[in-house]
């Protein structure tokens, strides 16, 4: 296991997960990153000009090693965790932990099982039936910056898995250089505050 995922993977295992009603967000970039209920991988391709997906781990998981509030939001179920890295033009945005029911991955679906590097977001976002609930946001500090998680239900024809994001301090979501503290250091450095590809609608 890399010492990132390791890292990462701890810091949203400890988090306090939080109803988004429960947490003011001053940042309205921030804000509407965090809520978005689109696919926010094809947000973030948006701002680089390669998105890319690196695998870190997929594996299977029992339904008895679940926590309670995952069990509580996917059922007693067994799962295949997927842990990837997000990343635009080649530095990491976001660290991802998916759990995908067993009974998600069933009829169309099968296919989830084997996206590799390919965005989950893309696949689910594609369906006409995809659709996200149960958003929950936490702030996490690791290392020396405090970082904002989220975590939500996709659901694709009815099915549902829990995703789970870690926004890593290079992301656009913390574009304004206020929306990061960081707690040694104190700055960060200038980055991109707009899209560099702009969509119709967007
Ligand atoms: C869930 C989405 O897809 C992203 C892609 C992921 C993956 O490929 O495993 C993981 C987390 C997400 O941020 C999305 O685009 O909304």
């Amino acid at each position: 296991m890399s010492k990132f995922k390791q890292i990462y993977q701890s810091a949203l295992d400890n988090a306090d997960w939080q109803l988004t009603e429960n947490i003011h967000l001053n940042q309205p970039q921030l804000q509407s990153w965090l809520q978005e209920n689109g696919s926010l991988s094809r947000r973030f391709a948006r701002y680089c000009h390669q998105f890319s997906v690196l695998l870190l781990a997929q594996e299977p998981i029992k339904a008895s090693s679940l926590q309670p509030d995952e069990k509580a939001m996917l059922g007693p179920v067994d799962c295949l965790e997927r842990i990837v890295l997000l990343h635009g033009d080649g530095v990491p945005w976001v660290f991802g932990r998916t759990l995908i029911p067993v009974p998600t991955m069933t009829g169309e679906e099968q296919d989830i099982a084997r996206l590799g590097e390919s965005p989950l977001g893309y696949r689910v976002f594609t369906d006409q039936s995809a659709r996200r609930d149960a958003l929950q946001l936490a702030r996490l500090t690791v290392n020396d910056d405090v970082l904002w998680a989220r975590r939500s239900r996709l659901w694709v024809k009815e099915k549902p898995m829990l995703v789970a994001e870690l926004f890593l301090a290079p992301a656009p979501v913390y574009q304004d250089n206020s929306a990061i503290q960081r707690h040694i250091t104190g700055g960060i450095g200038q980055r991109e505050s707009r899209p560099l590809r702009t969509k119709v609608g967007e």
